[in-house]
């Protein structure tokens, strides 16, 4: 009803203003979109560790913390490129409520995926004291680590290869969500992976680079870089260790790589099966003689994945 549909306002981390949907609540207005599927809630944990923490208030439409602003304003925009792009509804695709904590933690310099819902620090010394939730990046990266996990098919077990590429989908959806640039972290100060040039930030974008290590669960936020740098070279095309991509652009590229996350991809799949998975998702999309199975084909064998 007209109390549900009311239209908030705020500044975000960056100082734009920027309007979204808000529900009042107990004489007061909270960060609670009910026009988005099972509804939107953002909270707020004020700097402890317990989540969701409190649904954050304000006493009128105008909310005054730029972080739970950001990060309730960039889900809805998630939301929406789920809902209008790949047709799903929520994170699940049964519009499951989506809900996001802010102010996670103490200069906590990450964001995470809990299994249920989205938690952002506020950021550190190494990027300017930015909250997490100021990237759209970052949270279609965190929402998708929820598409992923609440796939019956992949679920795509964190570490090792199979956690590389549970990694590498949620920054490749993310680089389709953020479309103008390659780059994860950049509305952070805290740049901190390249799809188009994963070795510029330590990453291997070629199999014969893949880093065998028990850091970071195998490698799953390094060894991404080889899957990344497939993807961009499907989007972009190119010449890489001597094989030449032609590139069928984003919007394709990442429609095959959600294709293959939700039906061909399996909880301990590897980099091989991804190629499979991904040549499997081109071909039902565009059949099998198509230049896009054959650009995935090139891609793949580009970094090393035949
Ligand atoms: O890769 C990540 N999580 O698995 C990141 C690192 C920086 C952004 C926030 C969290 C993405
Ligand atoms: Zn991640």
């Amino acid at each position: 009803n007209s109390a549900h549909h009311v239209t908030g306002t705020g500044r975000g981390v960056h100082g734009d203003t920027k309007t979204f949907e808000v529900s009042s609540y107990q004489g007061q207005y909270v960060l609670w979109d009910q026009t988005r599927g099972g509804g939107i809630q953002t909270y707020t944990a004020n700097n402890g560790s317990s989540i969701p923490g409190y649904l954050v208030a304000s006493r009128t439409t105008t909310f005054n913390d730029p972080a739970a602003v950001d990060a309730h304003y960039y889900a809805a925009k998630v939301y929406d490129y789920y809902k209008n792009v790949h047709n799903r509804n929520s994170y699940d695709g049964r519009g499951t409520s989506l809900v996001s904590t802010v102010h996670y933690g103490r200069n906590y310099m990450n964001a995470f995926w809990n299994g249920r819902q989205m938690v952002y620090g506020d950021g550190g010394s190494q990027n300017g004291y930015t909250p997490f939730s100021a990237g759209l990046d970052v949270i279609a990266h965190e929402m998708t680590h929820g598409v992923t996990s609440s796939s019956d098919a992949s679920q795509l077990i964190y570490r090792n290869q199979s956690g590389a590429l549970n990694e590498a989908i949620s920054d490749i959806i993310a680089s389709d969500v953020d479309s103008n640039d390659w780059l994860m972290g950049e509305d952070i100060n805290y740049v901190i992976r390249d799809l188009a040039n994963p070795t510029r930030y330590n990453q291997p974008d070629h199999m014969s680079k893949y880093v065998n290590t028990t850091q970071d669960n195998g490698g799953v936020h390094i060894n991404s870089g080889i899957i990344n740098k497939a993807a961009y070279l499907m989007a972009d095309g190119g010449s890489h260790y001597n094989v030449t991509v032609q590139g069928i652009g984003r919007a394709k590229m990442a429609k095959i790589f959600h294709k293959a996350n939700l039906d061909y991809l399996y909880s301990n799949s590897d980099f091989s099966a991804a190629r499979s998975a991904c040549i499997q998702a081109a071909t039902a999309l565009y059949g099998a003689g198509s230049q896009e199975v054959q650009t995935v084909t090139n891609a793949f064998a580009a970094v090393g994945i035949h």
